[in-house]
């Protein structure tokens, strides 16, 4: 089997549904947390569901955040200048784990492996592009993340 005929991250995860949940979990989390709660303090109350929408495209649902919502550089302008320690991203890190679980994501190993490695990647750019002086691109695509090479368990 080839990547393109595995079924997407998206529809694995359960689709905006189940995004969706994973982002209320998550902020519900987020703005109470000591660490990062600070952070959010300003959240637009739709931003759990526009996150969704980015996560979505990202996992090869539909491409609602760059239709409606501005894409890359809307998603990039919001990270920048917020100087986001190690500390607080790798909390963000551990919050959406919890929410994971919480919300009832597939726990299958390649899932999450798949899961995790968009978010340590993703966390990590927000992160450097949320520095002083930080001189992110101003446009990028929206990545697209696949299986990797722990394609998905079908027995
Ligand atoms: C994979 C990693 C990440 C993704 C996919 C992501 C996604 C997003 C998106 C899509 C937005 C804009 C939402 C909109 O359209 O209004 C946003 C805003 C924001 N993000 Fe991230 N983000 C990530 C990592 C982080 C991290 C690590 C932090 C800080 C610890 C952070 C802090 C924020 C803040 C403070 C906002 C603005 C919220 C508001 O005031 O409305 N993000 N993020």
């Amino acid at each position: 089997m080839t990547e393109e005929s595995y079924p997407t991250l998206y529809d694995w995860a359960g689709g905006t549904k189940a995004l969706e949940r994973l982002t209320e979990r998550f902020y519900e989390k987020v703005v109470v947390d000591d660490l990062i709660g600070p952070l959010f303090a300003h959240m637009d109350p739709e931003h759990p569901r526009y996150v969704a929408m980015w996560l979505a495209e990202v996992f090869g649902g539909p491409s609602r955040y760059t239709d409606e919502r501005g894409g890359y550089p809307h998603m990039l302008a919001h990270h920048l200048g917020k100087a986001i320690t190690e500390p607080q991203r790798r909390r963000w890190v551990s919050l959406l784990t919890d929410a994971a679980d919480e919300a009832g994501l597939p726990d299958d190993p390649e899932f999450r492996a798949a899961f995790i490695g968009y978010i340590e990647w993703g966390t990590r750019i927000a992160r450097a592009n949320s520095q002083p002086g930080a001189t992110p691109p101003p446009e990028a695509p929206v990545p697209h993340w696949g299986w990797g090479v722990a394609p998905p368990y079908q027995g």
